[in-house]
C-alpha cells in the first residue's frame, strides 16, 4: 500500500498538462498498478510487482519525485523522455536499485547528474541527452555493464571522467561544455561523441589538448632554469634504473642442469653448455639459457614422437641454440619462440612455481601424450628440473580465439557458423581427455581462449592440456568441473563478443544479471545479430553455457553431456543452413 501510495504522488509531481484526459490511467491509491493495468506501468507476471514505468511524450511539466517512484524497488525501466519535465534529479535515485534502463532525455532537467547514480550497479542504458543538466558527470567506469551512456546537448562542465570504454556501445557527451583531455584511448567512439565541447581535447577530434602544449613550454622553461640539478638527478635515476634491469635480465635467464641427456641421443657437456651461455648477453627476449646450477642434478629432456617429421629429430642442443623471442608472459610463466635450425617453429613454455616432483611431472607428462586427441595440440617435448619445467609444442601461426574476439571489437568479421564450430570442436576435445584422463584426474586446468588456437588450416585447437592443477587449487574431481566452468566462460565470450582476460570484468554474472531480468537480447554480440544469427540458436548456446557456470561445481554437467548438447545445436543449425540454400 506504500507503495501504491507512493506511486500516485510521483503521479502527481509529474503534474500531467491540462490537455491529457488521466483519468482513466487507474493511477490512484483505491487500485492495484498490476491487477488494474495502471497506464504506462507493466509488471512481473510472477510476482504482480512493477517492472517498468514508461511514461514518453506525454507533455508532463513538473518535477520527478525519485523517493517515491523509487518505493518500487522493483523497477528496472523508467522512461519518461520527451516531456517538458524540470527541477534537478535528486541523490534518491539510488534507491531504484535494480534499475537497468533509464530514459530521461527530451526534458528540461537542470542542475547536477547525482554522483548517486554510481550505486546502481545493474543500469545497463543512460540517456540524459537533450536537458539543461549541468556540473561535473560522475565517474562511472567501475560500472562493468553499462552499455551506453547519452549525455549530449546539456551544460555539462569539467574533466570528462573515465568511463569503460570496451564495453559501451554507445557513448555520446557531444555539445556540452567540457574540458581536457578525451580519456578514451581504444578509439572506439569518433569525433562525434566528443564534439561541440570547445575546450574538449585529443586525438580523435584532431586538436592537440593546449594544456599539454602549455604545460610542455613551461616544461621547457623549467628545464632551462633547474637544468643543472634535473639532468644530474636523472643521471643517477636512469643508472640505477639500468642497474636494476640488467640485474633482473640475469635472473630471467634460464638456468638449466648443464648434466642434461635426451631420450634421442646426444648427451650434452657442462662446458659446451656453459661456454655457449653464459658468455651471451642476449637482450631479454632471447632465449637464452645459462648453465647456472653447479648442484649435479641430472635432469633430461624427453622428445616426444611427433607427427611433424621434423620434430623427431630435434636436440636439446638444438633447442638451446636456437634464437627465441618472449611471445608471451602469462600468469603461469613465460612463452618463448623458437626455430631450431632455422626449421620447424615451436614454443617453449616455462612454467614457474608449479609445486610437483620430477617423477609426478613425468609421469602426468606421459599419460598427456599417450592420449591423443585431433583438436588437442600434442606435446613435442618436456623437460624437468629441480628448478625448471619447459614444455615444447608446435608454433600455430594463426592466433587464439581471444585474439580473434579482440578483432572483433575492431570491426572484424567473426561468423556465427565459425564461432559454434570452435566451440563443438573444443567442447568434443575436453570430453574426449576429460574421459581419457578421469581416473588420473588429469583435467585442464587453464581453459580461455588465448588457449584455444587457430592452427594452419584455420581450425581450432585447445593448447597446454594439464600443465596446471586448475586455478583454484581444487581436487581432482572438481578440477573437471572447473574445466566445465571455463568452457562455460568461454562460451560467453563467442556469445557476447566480449573478452574477459582484457577486460577483468566478471562476464558470468554480468550475464547472469541480464538474463536473470529477461533482457536476453542484451547479452548478444551486435554483430552477431546484425548478421541474422538465429536468436533461437544464441538463446540455446547462451542456456548451455548457464548451465556451465552454475555456482555449485555439482549442478554443472559433464563435458560429454556438453557435448550431447552442442552436437544437436549444431545439428539445427545444419539443416537451417541447408533449407535456407537456394
Ligand atoms: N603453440 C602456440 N603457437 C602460437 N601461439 C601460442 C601458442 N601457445 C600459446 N600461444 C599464444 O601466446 C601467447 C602467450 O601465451 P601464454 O600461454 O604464455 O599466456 P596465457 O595463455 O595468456 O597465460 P597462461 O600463463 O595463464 O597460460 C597467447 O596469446 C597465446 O595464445
Amino acid at each position: 500500500e506504500d507503495v501504491i501510495e507512493a506511486l500516485v504522488h510521483f503521479m502527481e509531481k509529474l503534474e500531467p498538462g491540462s490537455m491529457q484526459n488521466t483519468s482513466n490511467w487507474g493511477w490512484n491509491i483505491s487500485s492495484d498498478p498490476c491487477t488494474d493495468h495502471w497506464h504506462g506501468v507493466t509488471c512481473d507476471k510472477s510476482n504482480q510487482t512493477v517492472k517498468n514505468i514508461v511514461l514518453e511524450q506525454l507533455n508532463f511539466s513538473g518535477t520527478v519525485d525519485f523517493e517515491s517512484v523509487c518505493k518500487e524497488t522493483s523497477l528496472l525501466l523508467l522512461s519518461l523522455k520527451y516531456n517538458n519535465l524540470t527541477g534537478s534529479l535528486s541523490q534518491e535515485i539510488s534507491s531504484c536499485k535494480r534499475l537497468k534502463l533509464l530514459y530521461l532525455n527530451g526534458n528540461q532537467f537542470s542542475g547536477n547528474f547525482p554522483d548517486s547514480i554510481k550505486d546502481l550497479s545493474e543500469l545497463v542504458r543512460i540517456d540524459i541527452s537533450n536537458n539543461e543538466l549541468s556540473g561535473k558527470l560522475p565517474d562511472m567506469s567501475k560500472d562493468t555493464g553499462l552499455l551506453s551512456f547519452l549525455a549530449q546537448n546539456n551544460r555539462f562542465t569539467g574533466q570528462l571522467p573515465n568511463f569503460n570504454y570496451q564495453l559501451l556501445e554507445h557513448f555520446d557527451v557531444s555539445n556540452n561544455d567540457l574540458t581536457g583531455q578525451i580519456p578514451d584511448d581504444t578509439g572506439r567512439f569518433g569525433a562525434q561523441s566528443f564534439m561541440g565541447n570547445p575546450q574538449l581535447c585529443g586525438k580523435v577530434l584532431q586538436n592537440a589538448c593546449p594544456l599539454e602544449e602549455k604545460k610542455k613550454k613551461k616544461d621547457s622553461h623549467d628545464f632551462l632554469i633547474y637544468s643543472g640539478y634535473v639532468v644530474l638527478s636523472l643521471i643517477v635515476l636512469v643508472l640505477i634504473g639500468l642497474l636494476f634491469l640488467k640485474k633482473k635480465e640475469n635472473v630471467e635467464d634460464y638456468e638449466i642442469s648443464s648434466n642434461t641427456s635426451m631420450k634421442k641421443g646426444v648427451n650434452n657437456t657442462k662446458d659446451s653448455l656453459a661456454s655457449s651461455y653464459t658468455k651471451s648477453s642476449q637482450p631479454r627476449s632471447e632465449f637464452s639459457i645459462t648453465s647456472a646450477e653447479n648442484g649435479g642434478v641430472s635432469a633430461s629432456l624427453v622428445v616426444l614422437s611427433s607427427p611433424v617429421e621434423a620434430v623427431n629429430g630435434l636436440r636439446f642442443e638444438d633447442l638451446l641454440r636456437a634464437p627465441a623471442e618472449l611471445i608471451g608472459r602469462g600468469k603461469h610463466g613465460s612463452l618463448y619462440k623458437v626455430i631450431p635450425n632455422g626449421g620447424v617453429a615451436l614454443v617453449v613454455k616455462r612454467i614457474k612455481d608449479w609445486e610437483i616432483s620430477r617423477a609426478e611431472f613425468k609421469k602426468r607428462m606421459q599419460r598427456i601424450d599417450e592420449v591423443k586427441h585431433p583438436k588437442v595440440l600434442p606435446l613435442v617435448a618436456y623437460y624437468c628440473s629441480k628448478q625448471e619445467k619447459l614444455l615444447v609444442y608446435e608454433f600455430q601461426p594463426n592466433g587464439s580465439l581471444f585474439k580473434l574476439l579482440q578483432g572483433t571489437q575492431n570491426g572484424q568479421i567473426f561468423e556465427w557458423g565459425s564461432r559454434l564450430n570452435i566451440a563443438c570442436n573444443t567442447a568434443e576435445a575436453l570430453a574426449f581427455m576429460h574421459k581419457e584422463l578421469k581416473d588420473d584426474g588429469i583435467a585442464h586446468g587453464n581453459l580461455k581462449s588465448s588457449n584455444i588456437l587457430l592452427t594452419k588450416d584455420m581450425g581450432s585447437c585447445v593448447s597446454e592440456y594439464g600443465l596446471m592443477v586448475a586455478d583454484n587449487g581444487s581436487q581432482s574431481s572438481n578440477a573437471f568441473k572447473v574445466d566445465v566452468y571455463a568452457f562455460g566462460v568461454v562460451l560467453l565470450e563467442l556469445l557476447t563478443g566480449k573478452v574477459v582476460q582484457s577486460n577483468g570484468i566478471d562476464l558470468a554474472k554480468w550475464v547472469n544479471s541480464v538474463v536473470k531480468e529477461e533482457w536476453t537480447g542484451e547479452v548478444f554480440d551486435k554483430a552477431l545479430v546484425v548478421e541474422g544469427a538465429s536468436e533461437e540458436r544464441m538463446v540455446s548456446l547462451l542456456q548451455i553455457a548457464l548451465k556451465c557456470i552454475n555456482g555449485s561445481p555439482d549442478l554443472r554437467p559433464g563435458m560429454d553431456q556438453v557435448v550431447t548438447m552442442m552436437v544437436s545445436l549444431r545439428e539445427e543449425e545444419d539443416r537451417s543452413v541447408a533449407s535456407s540454400d537456394p
